[in-house]
């Protein structure tokens, strides 16, 4: 099997040599990531977060109605490489962890108890992924992957680019972490207390995650380490180097890998999380291929915006929730104009009352033309939903609904730039085609994005 000769307790570890910033595998560039073999993760999240002070361990505190590990699952199951994710709690947070899956909807994961240490749960996480698996129709299968990937359920903010690098080196050295500069000196005191002596800083690195390694590297590594490494041990990569005799490679990571210690870092958590979200959009087409073209239309015009295309096309209470978790809710929504749709929508926006980019927006865009609109009777009219726009803004919800209006009389108009006090399209903005169409919206989008009051306004 592959990586035995990784895994030689006889071969001699060489010193290795810190990475300054890029692996030395080929520089992955975003797009050109391939990953050619089976990647799984392993969230080792069985502790108790003494040292935040709290009595809820910190990896189930929520913030923005999200507990903090099911923002460290979510940055692993947008990475489309990994196939698989254990998330390892204690026995009594079984059901919390099953709850917290069900909840935010988290696919390609599972959960396993823990251990009293978090070496033990690491390893406890690791047999899982050898186990062989009872299929549907009766037989077994194992999804052992050629390596998995370590990273405290603590450390929120991992990014693909990352985890790219240290899986490439997990594969081709056997085993790989991230490391980052010390902030401050490191220093061996005598047993009365006092110093015994400082070491030389640029020599050394902070140890930190994700960390990378082969099953069969770190599937050996516990299998055979001591009883002592398990109770007293912080540290996957000298396990890896003391029982298999593999060095890994370390690899500089950014800052974001730190990780949710005291009470003050969830605090810090949550900026973050805010901070990002609020420059993300939701947009909903209900499967119209106009998505990408409003996508590329707000980026013009609001920015660096993280757009989440059509992720979910029938809005319902749970799928509201669930948006919000994942982004400022502004819904445009195209050719789909059903009345009561829409209020059960607004209903369900001011219930759940959580969208950080404060007031939730949606926008309504009819590619039909108004002249169709009147014909067909189903679709309301700009005065009706005006009427919704007008009673939503008191619950602090912002609706604009932008019509195609074909009139060869008038020139199209583009919506101007945003004010910095309020952002309006024009009363009479004519669209003659689905491009004008979208750049007003991203135009609103953008205005949402610049200015913090933001005035419904019906266009057609
Ligand atoms: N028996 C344990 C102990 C810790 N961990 C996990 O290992 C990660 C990093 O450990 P640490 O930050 O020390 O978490 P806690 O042990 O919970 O914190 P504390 O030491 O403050 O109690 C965390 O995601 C934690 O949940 C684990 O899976 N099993
Ligand atoms: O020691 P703690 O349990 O607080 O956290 C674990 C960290 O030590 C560990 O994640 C890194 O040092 C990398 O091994």
């Amino acid at each position: 099997m592959e990586g035995d000769d990784k895994c030689d307790p006889d071969r001699p570890a060489h010193p290795g040599t810190f990475l300054a910033g890029e692996a030395r595998q080929s520089d992955s560039q975003p797009g050109e990531r391939r990953i050619d073999f089976p990647v799984s993760v392993v969230l080792p999240a069985g502790g108790t977060g003494e040292r935040t002070g709290l009595k809820t361990p910190k990896q189930f505190c929520s913030f923005l109605g999200r507990p903090l590990i099911s923002y460290t699952i979510q940055s692993f199951e947008r990475v489309s490489w990994i196939q698989s994710i254990v998330v390892v709690v204690a026995k009594e947070n079984m059901d919390l962890m099953t709850d917290i899956m069900q909840r935010f909807q988290h696919r390609k994961v599972r959960a396993v108890p823990g251990g009293s240490t978090r070496h033990r749960s690491i390893y406890n996480g690791v047999l899982a992924l050898g186990e062989q698996k009872e299929e549907e129709e009766g037989s077994v299968s194992v999804d052992r992957p050629k390596v998995v990937i370590i990273h405290d359920a603590v450390r929120p903010f991992v990014e693909e680019d990352f985890l790219y690098k240290i899986a490439m080196a997990a594969k081709e050295q056997g085993a790989a972490g991230a490391i980052r500069p010390l902030v401050s000196t490191v220093i061996a005191t005598t047993s009365e207390g006092y110093l015994d002596h400082s070491l030389e800083r640029t020599k050394y690195r902070a140890s930190e995650m994700p960390q990378g390694f082969t099953y069969d590297v770190i599937s050996q590594a516990y299998h055979r380490c001591t009883e002592s490494e398990l109770e007293f041990g912080t540290e996957c990569l000298h396990l890896a180097l003391q029982f298999c005799g593999t060095n890994a490679k370390l690899i500089e990571g950014p800052p974001t890998l730190w990780k949710v210690t005291h009470k003050r870092d969830l605090a810090a958590a949550e900026s973050i999380v805010k901070e990002t979200l609020s420059r993300s959009a939701c947009v909903i087409t209900g499967g119209s291929s106009c998505a990408e073209t409003l996508a590329n239309a707000l980026q013009k015009a609001a920015g660096a915006v993280d757009m989440t295309l059509d992720i979910v096309p029938d809005l319902t209470g749970d799928c509201v929730t669930y948006l919000l978790t994942e982004c400022n809710f502004i819904q445009v929504s195209v050719n789909r104009c059903c009345l009561t749709e829409l209020k059960t929508l607004l209903t369900d926006l001011e219930e759940e009352n959580r969208a950080v980019l404060q007031p939730p927006v949606v926008i309504w865009i009819h590619l039909s033309s108004l002249e169709e609109l009147s014909v067909n009777g189903t679709t309301p009219g700009p005065a009706a939903i005006m009427d919704v726009a007008s009673a939503a803004k008191l619950r602090n919800i912002l609706l604009y609904g932008v019509w195609l209006h074909q009139s060869e009389a008038e020139p199209l108009k583009r919506a101007p730039r945003s004010s910095t006090s309020t952002c309006r399209l024009q009363t009479s903005v004519v669209m003659l085609d689905v491009t004008g169409i979208l750049d007003a919206a991203s135009q609103v989008l953008a205005g949402v994005f610049r200015v913090d009051a933001v005035s419904p306004e019906i266009h057609n």
